[in-house]
């Protein structure tokens, strides 16, 4: 057996913490029972970590690098590449950051980020070469294109990811473990860059509401969670309290989204989960910034999704109607944006 070691273990929320490289390079006991564990993990909580994943530690180190020098930039240079429609779902969202843009004096733009009520930035980064979205890379020179270089390879390294921890959920189901292949190999998945910028503990001392990522639950199949040593990441407990999900270095967090939770007739979770102020002490008066790069895993947008062979029959009733996995997408983007 592998061990059954927890991430989080509380209130009824259990969250495994797999080692991911005993799917991939196991014995076929081995790869039978991680498969089990990540499966369960996602029937459960809805959540899973992954420690020894195929993506080097240097590069998800480097991915956060250039994520920082990114955010670092002026907000006007981040705004020219503005995120446009949920069809291209590409480019640069600010919250509640517009009204700063004629301050030029650095202090007084973060004091007043400070006090606004929505705490995060973020850069969309779509698939290349879908047609007619092309990505909004910044036109920065070198950097620009060094930005560029990594990210299409840091993109093409978690949709392997995806493939794997999808292959991972068919063995664990009893199927062939290329079940899901001919909906994971296009690829259309986003890559969100995440900036919580410097927030005072009077902001959320102020409000009890004040969050840095109000709750929510993802669309996709799953999403590949990078988070930095800050903490603030939350996960709903079956009790209906929310739980920290607490960094573990080296890892990815790795979660159900809707649209799995509703291809698997609903064995598989889709958790609620949000971002709060870190449990962390403020540094002075001031809680420092918090990164996170979330990797929004879909099946191909072209697929057709239907209740997973063995979800359904024998008593238990398919609950959805077949449904486009691409136009459902756009649905629920355009809800929320
Ligand atoms: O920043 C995080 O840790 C979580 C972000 C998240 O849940 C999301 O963007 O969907
Ligand atoms: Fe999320």
């Amino acid at each position: 057996m592998a061990p059954q070691t927890s991430a989080v273990d509380s209130d009824n929320l259990f969250i495994p913490l797999v080692d991911f490289s005993l799917f991939l390079n196991g014995t076929p006991t081995e790869r039978l029972t991680t498969a089990q564990s990540i499966l369960k993990g996602f029937q459960s909580a809805g959540f899973v970590y992954l420690r020894n994943h195929p993506i080097p530690l240097s590069t998800v180190s480097s991915a956060f690098h250039t994520s920082a020098s990114f955010f670092s930039r002026p907000l006007a240079e981040k705004e020219r590449l503005g995120w446009t429609t949920p069809q291209a779902n590409r480019g640069y969202v600010s919250h509640g950051r517009e009204k700063t843009t004629t301050l030029t004096d650095a202090s007084e733009v973060e004091k007043l980020r400070a006090q606004a009520p929505d705490l995060k930035e973020s850069f969309e980064i779509g698939r290349e070469g879908e047609e007619g979205l092309p990505n909004n890379w910044p036109r920065w020179d070198e950097a620009g294109e060094a930005f560029r270089d990594f990210m299409i390879a840091f993109h093409g390294e978690c949709k392997a990811l995806h493939v794997e921890v999808m292959r991972a959920i068919a063995v664990g189901m009893g199927l062939e473990e290329g079940y899901f292949d001919s909906y994971t190999n296009i690829g259309d998945n986003t890559l969100r860059l995440l900036h919580y910028p410097p927030a005072s503990k009077e902001v959320f001392a102020k409000n009890k509401f004040q969050v840095r990522a109000g709750e929510h639950s993802d669309y996709g199949s799953i999403t590949l969670l990078f988070q930095d040593d800050r903490g603030g990441l939350q996960v709903k407990s079956p009790n209906g309290t929310f739980v920290d999900a607490t960094p573990i270095p080296g890892t990815v967090v790795v979660n159900a989204g809707d649209l799995l939770a509703r291809w698997s007739n609903d064995t598989i979770k889709s958790t609620l989960h949000r971002v709060v102020e870190p449990p962390a002490p403020a540094q002075g008066d001031t809680h420092p910034a918090r990164y996170s790069i979330a990797y929004f895993c879909n099946p191909n947008f072209k697929s057709h999704i239907e209740a997973i062979d063995g979800t359904f029959g024998e008593g238990k009733e398919k609950r959805y109607p077949g449904i486009n996995s691409g136009d459902y997408l756009v649905q629920r983007l355009a809800a929320t944006y």
